[in-house]
């Protein structure tokens, strides 16, 4: 496991291939596009094909009106040919069907192209933000996967169509331009040089929409967390009277993007504007240059007119195109960068599988977060098989930290953690999750019913199992008396049931797994009495047959306490038995005198 550790520079990706680099896309956007070179290649040839077909249509057309409008029957000769008008409007009917066929085709992969690369990128990311190490996890900043799921991975998927358009565009271009070569080389030679010079000149505005969108990436993450906010801190916001200095901030934010958000499609939308104007004067400077020169081959010189006329079209959309797939270019090294952030930070599986969870021994453990902030130093201790252990100490000592290097969620920066004996960083993940259960502070649910939010997505859990947990969790009644019992649907993070509840509940979702080791963080500090009393009351049942770590913020639960852990200033003070500890550690003996229990714990 790699938990805490610190985040690197990501190595650069490797380059793009050929065709990708031609087309001007960045490693990160050819690393979208890549796994799909089939399809790709398909929508490629079907393009060739497509264009082809259209510039024969031109041609046609181009000679059938000159034939009509010279009051002849067949085309003036093009290439050699001659066909009789009749002829040349039916194959260009069937050129026209075939056109719109193949069209069809190229529009099917397109939407093809689109769906998997949607369901593979979001696969993907979700993928490795669950297997990143839980320290990462707990660090990303609220909303940004969210973002990334849903507009980071939409630039992705539009990335890939228009990856799709760039190339039917551009074969359609080099099909148009092949026709014209062949038909007067020396005309569409001169075309070609004024298209490559004006696509050229544009390379300045291309960078530009390249460098706002990456402004608008950030900023569209920082609105995002933003909004998650909004969603978790509602009461607060209330409470405090903060709506309005939250609604500015949000306002300010929202602007922000939308700023971004208009900047980008300002420059982009300039792109194809500037381009067309430049183009269409360069098509008005080529025809007056064949005024004053006094070109008379009107076939050759029409048919290969109209060819430009549609190439520039298509020179247009690979403008807008590359103008778009610039501004997709910083969204998708984003999400790049973070797949990768998250596949480095990947949790460890150890293969060793102790014959118990206890022992559950520390030795000189020390953790940090960062370089210099310790939160631990040189902890040493032993759990033995059934002991409830409780963890006191002021507040910021280390003890919720205790708990997560318990659970192996962190990884000590030196000094060891075993179980039997095995290092806790090389035993088997799915061995240990089936036997360490958690119950955090705040109880955490999810939008589903009761025995969902118990099973917690965990298969081969029976109803009855469901009973029993809950009964143990001292929630059954609670279950039994909401009208669809444990097929009621919860609200949205619970919200139909109270604190106790959902605490108890969470109880429940611990103890169904049947664990051999049971951490708490401080399961009753935010309860009432009779949902404390209650909480109080499972561990005394589950006392002696489940192994327990429990941080006791209430001290009432300590009496249970068989050996209690005091920490102070992320040091182990005392490791003894509630007795021993009124007598020898100064802390606990104040915490007690401060809850009014020195008598009742120091009589016993
Ligand atoms: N994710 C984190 N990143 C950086 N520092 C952290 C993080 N979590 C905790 N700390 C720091 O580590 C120290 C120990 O924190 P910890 O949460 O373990 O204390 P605690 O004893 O559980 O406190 P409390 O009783 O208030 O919950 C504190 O100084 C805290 O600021």
């Amino acid at each position: 496991m790699t938990a805490g550790r610190p985040h690197g520079p990501v190595p650069p990706r490797r380059p793009s291939g050929p065709v990708l680099r031609l087309i001007g896309l960045s490693p990160a956007g050819a690393a979208v596009v890549i796994p799909y070179r089939g399809t790709l290649a398909t929508l490629a040839s079907v393009s060739l094909v497509g264009a082809l077909m259209e510039a024969g249509f031109l041609v046609l057309v181009t000679g059938t009106i000159l034939a009509l409008a010279g009051g002849q029957d067949a085309l003036t000769p093009v290439l050699g040919f001659s066909l009789p008008v009749g002829v040349a409007l039916a194959i260009g009917f069937v050129a026209l069907f075939l056109r719109l066929a193949v069209a069809t085709v190229g529009v099917w992969l397109s939407a093809e192209l689109a769906a998997r690369v949607t369901g593979d990128q979001r696969d993907r990311l979700a993928r490795s933000f669950l297997n990143a190490s839980w320290s990462v996890q707990q660090a990303e900043p609220s909303g940004r996967l969210q973002e990334l799921m849903s507009s980071f991975v939409w630039k992705a998927t539009q990335t890939a169509q228009l990856v799709g358009q760039m190339i039917t565009a551009g074969l359609s271009l080099v099909a148009f331009l092949g026709t014209g070569l062949v038909i007067d080389p020396l005309l569409t030679a001169g075309v070609l040089v004024v298209l490559a010079v004006l696509g050229s000149v544009l390379t300045p505005l291309r960078r530009l929409v390249r460098r706002i969108s990456q402004r608008a990436a950030t900023s569209g993450v920082q609105y995002a967390t933003s909004v998650s906010e909004l969603g978790a801190l509602g009461q607060e916001m209330h409470v405090f009277g903060a709506r309005d200095s939250f609604l500015h901030q949000l306002e300010e934010r929202s602007s922000r993007t939308i700023d971004d958000g208009r900047k980008v499609q300002v420059t982009q939308g300039l792109l194809t504007p500037v381009y067309t104007f430049l183009a269409y004067a360069a098509v008005l400077a080529g025809m007056a240059a064949l005024w004053a020169l006094g070109v008379q081959d009107l076939a050759s010189v029409g048919a290969v007119m109209l060819l430009m006329l549609r190439s520039l079209a298509y020179a247009q959309q690979l403008l807008t195109v590359s103008g778009q797939l610039a501004a997709n270019e910083p969204f998708l090294e984003n999400l790049d960068r973070m797949v990768r952030d998250y596949r480095s930070a990947a949790a460890s599986d150890g293969s060793r599988v102790p014959a118990h969870v206890t022992p559950l021994t520390f030795t000189r453990v020390t953790f940090g977060y960062g370089d210099d902030r310790v939160a631990l130093t040189e902890l040493t201790g032993e759990i033995g098989r059934g002991e409830l252990i409780g963890v006191v100490g002021p507040s910021g000592a280390g003890k919720s930290t205790l708990a997560q290097l318990a659970l192996g969620l962190r990884d000590p920066l030196a000094g060891r953690i075993t179980v039997a004996g095995e290092d806790l960083r090389s035993v088997n993940r799915d061995w240990w999750t089936d036997r360490v259960a958690f119950v955090a502070q705040e109880p955490r649910l999810f939008t589903g019913t009761v025995a969902e939010n118990i099973r917690f997505f965990r298969s081969g859990i029976s109803d009855e199992d469901l009973r029993v947990a809950a009964r143990q969790a001292n929630v059954l009644a609670d279950i039994e008396a909401l009208p669809r019992g444990f097929d009621t649907h919860l609200g949205e993070r619970g919200g139909q049931l109270s604190g106790g509840q959902r605490q108890r509940l969470s109880i429940a979702r611990a103890l169904v797994g049947r664990p051999e080791l049971l951490i708490m963080d401080e399961p009753t500090s935010a309860l009432d009495g009779r949902s404390e009393s209650l909480i109080r009351d499972t561990m005394a049942e589950l006392h002696g047959s489940v192994t327990m770590l429990v941080i006791a913020h209430r001290l009432t639960t300590l009496d249970l306490c068989d050996r209690i852990m005091v920490v102070e200033g992320g040091r182990l003070t005392a490791f003894d038995t509630p007795d021993q500890l009124v007598r020898s550690n100064r802390y606990y003996r104040k915490a007690l005198e401060s809850a009014g229990m020195t008598t009742a714990i120091g009589e016993e």
